[in-house]
């Protein structure tokens, strides 16, 4: 494989450091990039939290989570050793003034003034906008130095516009990275290249060949001991706001000019300014919401949400949201794209499904089913087009049978599919914002979210239960049923 060049000697300074998404995304994704030759020597990765560890005690984190998300065959030792030297760390609160910031400064002064800087924010959103502060305050915040912000970017629109006021009056525009690892998944930007390189699908690419798309992104594990993040956050705004209205955008998006960022993302704007509105009095018509109770994983028996949080707890968070969405546009017309997302179900599975529309006319004895597209982001990563064929069993007449045209990455290419965030790190760095989120995204995503949360607030959708292990709840099936349509799971 082409080997890219390594980027420019960096200072990654990243704020909740000691956390989940550190261990477990960020510091494997550096050190693939390390291995591969395209972090420097001189580079450094600075981890910051509030916890009081030493460098030693960090370094030792940071080896132990290499240990548990880097593959065993890709860990090599030396690699590792080397990686760890770039490893630091620094007790800090940065959400508070008055903190050990001393020890950053110092820290980051024995590198040259103009070394490219990345503040990453991997904290609780509400942090984001007083570690700015403080970073400017303090003046850490220099010419080659840009902000990394985690999603969801809020819990709503006033929210979110506070939090990027907040941040942008300390970094430049051109300088913040609202990051969605979404789009760092090689098959989310595969979807550019399979619209906009092959006729044969941008063609058919509209209401006139399509009946439906669906979205999901299910997961079999439980809330994990995140809840006081996700018990405040919910379904909606940990996955739909983001990660699958960028997906949906993608997939509905008109061909852009060019690969350049505000080309791309102008023609995602203009999706998320055409989605239908939902409205509180529409919420019951176009959205479920659901919440995982107990239920079973082949002999196993998995907790409910509620005892996940904690003994005693009460909450009416939905860990599960089906939404019936359209794209109002002469390409899409009424076109439903359902999207759907939950912890604790049946499989692990993000996808996407382009359902077509079934021929008009049938000349054969048995009517042949609509052609079906899948798109496989994770896991078994692909592509799968099913058609009719003639069946080859000597009936002496023309009969069907189905068959797929099946392209699996991994195999086709015989290459490691690559973690989101290892691009996206790197790409910060370079300082190219392609596959990163502009405000005024996030602002039209919370725009379209807002109605829908203010509905459920309301109580205007029930709380679904809905077993662990399961496909969520039965109203989830009852939502495209009325149009005649099917999840992937149970369709033939
Ligand atoms: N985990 C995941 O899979 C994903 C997470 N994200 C986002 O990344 C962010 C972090 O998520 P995650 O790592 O899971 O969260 P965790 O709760 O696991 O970690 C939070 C981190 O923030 C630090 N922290 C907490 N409070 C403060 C404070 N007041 N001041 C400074 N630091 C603080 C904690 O360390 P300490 O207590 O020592 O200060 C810890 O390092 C969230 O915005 C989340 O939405 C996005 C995508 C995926
Ligand atoms: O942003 C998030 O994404 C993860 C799922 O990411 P994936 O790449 O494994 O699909 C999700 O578990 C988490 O709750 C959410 O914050």
């Amino acid at each position: 494989m082409a080997q890219l060049p390594p980027v420019d000697i960096f200072d990654y300074i990243v704020f909740g450091a000691t956390g989940d998404l550190t261990m477990r995304k960020l510091l494997p994704a550096l050190y693939y990039r390390y291995r591969d030759g395209q972090i420097p020597d001189e580079a450094r990765i600075i981890g910051t939290a509030r916890s009081p560890l030493s460098r030693a005690d960090f370094q030792g984190r940071a080896e132990k989570a290499l240990h548990n998300f880097v593959k065993p065959a890709d860990l090599d030792p030396d690699t590792a050793r080397r990686f760890l030297d770039l490893v630091h760390y620094v007790s800090l609160n940065g959400a508070e003034a008055d903190s050990t910031w001393p020890a950053l400064k110092s820290l980051l002064a024995e590198a040259p003034a103009d070394r490219i800087r990345v503040y990453y924010l991997a904290t609780a959103p509400g942090l984001y906008g007083q570690i700015c502060e403080n970073l400017s305050n303090q003046g850490l915040v220099t010419e080659q130095s840009r902000v990394v912000l985690e999603k969801p970017i809020g819990t709503d629109l006033q929210s979110a516009n506070a939090i990027n006021d907040g941040v942008g009056r300390h970094f430049p525009e051109n300088h913040i990275f609202r990051i969605d690892h979404y789009l760092g998944k090689e098959t989310v930007q595969n979807l550019i290249a399979l619209r906009f390189a092959n006729p044969v699908f941008e063609r058919l690419w509209s209401s006139d060949a399509i009946e439906y798309v669906q979205i999901t992104a299910a997961e079999t594990v439980g809330v994990e001991g995140r809840g006081p993040y996700y018990d405040k956050s919910g379904a909606l705004r940990d996955m739909i706001q983001n990660h699958l209205l960028q997906v949906l955008c993608l997939v509905a998006m008109d061909p852009p000019g060019s690969l350049e960022a505000d080309s791309l993302r102008n023609e995602k704007l203009k999706v998320l300014h055409a989605l239908r509105p939902i409205t509180p009095d529409d919420v019951a018509t176009y959205t479920v919401r659901g919440q995982y109770t107990c239920g079973k994983e082949g002999d196993k028996t998995l907790a409910g949400y509620l005892e996940d949080l904690g003994e005693d707890a009460t909450s009416s968070t939905e860990t599960f949201v089906a939404i019936r969405a359209e794209v109002h546009s002469w390409r899409w017309g009424a076109v439903p794209f359902y999207l759907r997302s939950g912890k604790r179900m049946a499989e692990k599975c993000s996808e996407i499904v382009i359902q077509f529309k079934a021929a008009p006319w049938s000349i054969f004895a048995t009517k042949p089913p609509a052609n079906r597209l899948v798109i496989r982001i994770q896991p078994d990563e692909g592509v799968t087009l099913s058609v009719s064929t003639k069946d080859p069993t000597p009936t002496d007449s023309l009969a069907l049978r189905q068959a797929d045209i099946d392209i699996a990455f991994e195999k086709a290419f015989g290459t490691r599919y690559p973690d989101s965030y290892e691009r996206l790190l790197l790409d910060v760095v370079r300082g190219d914002p392609v596959l990163f989120i502009r405000r005024d995204e996030v602002e039209a995503a919370w725009r379209w979210a807002d109605p829908i949360l203010q509905g459920w607030a309301e109580d205007k959708v029930k709380l679904e239960p809905y077993p662990a292990g399961s496909w969520g709840p039965e109203a989830a099936r009852a939502l495209l049923a009325r149009s005649g349509h099917q999840w992937h799971e149970d369709m033939a």
